[in-house]
């Protein structure tokens, strides 16, 4: 794998477009015209030129798992430029988004990765054997994204005079249904944006040195669990359309 995976190519290879579920990126296949690779069922894949760019978009399935699997071996097979990671998530409410605005992540969080003792919550930092090392740093929860894709995306939302933020994401293997829990995350990372991927892909792509890019339409608050009051179809619709913009610019 190391092999197949190397990091002499950045800057040639395509730009690789994920999600967790179809819905988060069939808008954004449907109009860059976008051809099913075959063989690429359970996991999707598809290509296109758009924009005079070569782009890959895919399905990764929802969660850690299924997006790291999904992202090295997209990895591996394309080795892409950048990747970017799309689809909805859920905003703390001491942030003052609101549902149907966009996210762009500025670093990638695993929330509730770590140890647990008497007194309280600990990162992996505690374990002291870290989940990346490279070129002389080392991570443990939190891993960085490209912030010149991240800077170029946000200048991009102003320019279009969107309700667009830019902040840390925190990535979660148990969304969360109550308000004190939000809170709490809250206070431990001052994240603006609550998802199950992200933290993963931007694991992976440091991992490979490819640059990633994060962009989330917020489909709910992080609250007291009431399903009546999200809405990702809008949260998905608004991510995508944002990112066919950011295609048509880059
Ligand atoms: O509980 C339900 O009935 C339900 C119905 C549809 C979707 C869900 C999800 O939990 C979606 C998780 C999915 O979307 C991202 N996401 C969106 N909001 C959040 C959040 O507040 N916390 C964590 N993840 C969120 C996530 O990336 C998943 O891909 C539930």
């Amino acid at each position: 794998m190391g092999a197949a995976i190397n990091e002499g190519r950045k800057g040639v290879g395509p730009l690789l477009i994920t999600a967790a579920t179809d819905r988060e990126i069939a808008q954004l296949v449907r109009e860059t015209g976008g051809v099913l690779a075959p063989g690429t069922e359970p996991r999707p894949v598809w290509e296109c030129e758009f924009a005079g760019h070569r782009l890959v978009l895919a399905i990764t399935g929802i969660g850690k798992v299924n997006a790291a699997s999904s992202v090295t071996a997209l990895v591996a097979g394309y080795q892409p430029s950048l990747i970017i990671n799309t689809g909805c998530g859920g905003a703390y409410p001491e942030t003052g988004m609101r549902v149907g605005e966009l996210a762009i992540a500025t670093a990638e969080i695993y929330g509730d990765e770590g140890v647990l003792t008497a007194d309280g919550w600990h990162s992996l930092e505690l374990i002291g054997i870290p989940s990346v090392e490279r070129r002389g740093n080392r991570y443990a929860n939190e891993f960085p994204l490209s912030l010149e894709a991240a800077e170029k995306a946000f200048q991009l939302g102003m320019s279009l005079n969107l309700q667009i933020r830019r902040g840390k994401f925190v990535t979660v293997s148990t969304c969360s249904g109550t308000a004190v829990r939000g809170a709490e995350l809250y206070r431990l990372f001052n994240g603006i944006c609550e998802n199950m991927e992200g933290a993963a892909v931007a694991h992976v792509a440091l991992l490979y040195g490819v640059d990633a890019l994060e962009v989330r339409g917020i489909s709910n608050m992080v609250e007291d669990r009431d399903i009546s009051r999200w809405d990702i179809p809008l949260a998905a619709e608004m991510a995508q359309r944002f990112l066919l913009k950011y295609l048509e610019n880059y």
